[in-house]
């Protein structure tokens, strides 16, 4: 039986896709999938070590910290600092940006933006979990790597992935070439290549939203949600719903079976939940990539303006045709949604 490809084979391989490429960017990928992997060591045995539950700790979001959000976050950084291709991370769980001021990191042009752990209300239930992330190149060239360079438009990513901490683990990234997944074999600690080319169907037949909160979505999801339960055999209606509570695993599906996942703005949360440079950016480059199409129900995710580091956005991704239902219907049932000033107020076009 041919050996499976290593993720690191894999990243040499494709290197000569980028002519001028010194090994920078393939090392900072290798960095990030060793923390991946401590990462899984520690949430295979979750319940056997202090690591489920209350950090007792809250991020600027106001979330309560979950143990293992800080001890994901603690490991993904120290790889990033000890492995010297980063200069600067930006973290869900840091309030600002971290700037890696280390002579092994002195000429570092990387910036990463991570989620370290997403799901995390999944975490104390075993229910699959993940880590996001989003590499940039800095524009800067003099000095010290700054916000101009940390607040870059999702079009300006360089590499995205995600891992998927579920029944296996799975490592899956693009460079904007494609998308690949990896799938981590224990028995040699490697992750493998198991989904080369990975592409997201035009068209599927589950969607996904937590539809708990239909009462606050604006009236073009509502309606959306009732085309998707109308029966309707020519068009493979009603779909079925999915929606676990992460991001990550449910993408992650979409990704693989077609489908669309969305997390409209609602009353409570008028700009959104998810947080649009280390969640919907690099998930949006990561589905484009497949063939599928990523937006807040208005606009490209990737062409949104970046002014925070922690700045949320609507996102509605996954199945171009879906996709494309569903921005129809906020096109005619919500027009008045057509663009929010960054303060959230209504801007009516
Ligand atoms: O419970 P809700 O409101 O449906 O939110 C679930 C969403 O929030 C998240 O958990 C947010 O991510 P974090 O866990 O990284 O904070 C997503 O993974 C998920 O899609
Ligand atoms: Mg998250
Ligand atoms: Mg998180």
């Amino acid at each position: 039986m041919k050996a499976a490809k290593t993720l690191g084979q894999f990243i040499i391989e494709k290197q000569a896709d980028f002519p001028f490429a010194k090994g920078e960017l393939s090392r900072l990928l290798r960095d990030i999938a060793i923390a991946a992997k401590i990462v899984n060591r520690e949430i295979n045995k979750a319940g056997l070590v202090d690591i489920l539950g209350e950090a007792g700790t809250t991020n600027i979001q106001g979330e309560g910290q979950k143990k293992l959000d800080v001890y994901a976050n603690e490991q993904f950084i120290a790889a990033l600092q000890s492995g010297g291709e980063c200069c600067i991370v930006v973290s869900e769980e840091n309030d600002e940006y971290i700037y890696i001021d280390s002579e092994i990191s002195k000429n570092a042009k990387y910036i990463v933006a991570i989620d370290p752990l997403d799901g995390s209300s999944n975490i104390d239930v075993n229910v699959g979990v993940g880590t996001i992330f989003s590499i940039y190149r800095r524009k800067s060239t003099e000095g010290k790597a700054t916000m101009v360079d940390v607040l870059q438009r999702g079009v300006e990513q360089i590499a995205a992935g995600y891992v998927v901490y579920g029944s296996s683990t799975m490592l899956v990234y693009t460079t904007g070439k494609g998308v690949n997944g990896f799938t981590l074999d224990p028995s040699i600690g490697e992750f493998c290549l198991s989904h080369p080319d990975m592409t997201v169907p035009k068209d599927g037949n589950i969607y996904s939203i937590n539809e708990g909160y239909y009462a606050h979505f604006p009236d073009g999801i509502k309606k959306y949600i009732k085309y998707c339960q109308v029966e309707d055999d020519a068009t493979h209606r009603p779909y079925t719903s999915r929606y676990t509570g992460s991001m990550v695993a449910d993408i992650h599906r979409t990704l693989i079976k077609g489908g669309i996942f969305m997390y409209p703005i609602t009353a409570q949360a008028p700009n959104g939940k998810l947080r649009l440079v280390y969640e919907c950016n690099p998930i949006a480059f990561i589905v484009e990539q497949a063939g599928g199409k990523a937006t807040n129900g208005y606009e490209r995710i990737l062409e949104l303006e970046v002014k925070e580091l922690h700045q949320r956005s609507a996102i509605i991704i996954g199945s171009t045709n879906m996709v494309n239902k569903a921005e129809e219907m906020l096109a005619c049932f919500s027009p008045q949604i057509t663009k929010r000033n960054f303060e959230g107020e209504v801007v009516i076009q």
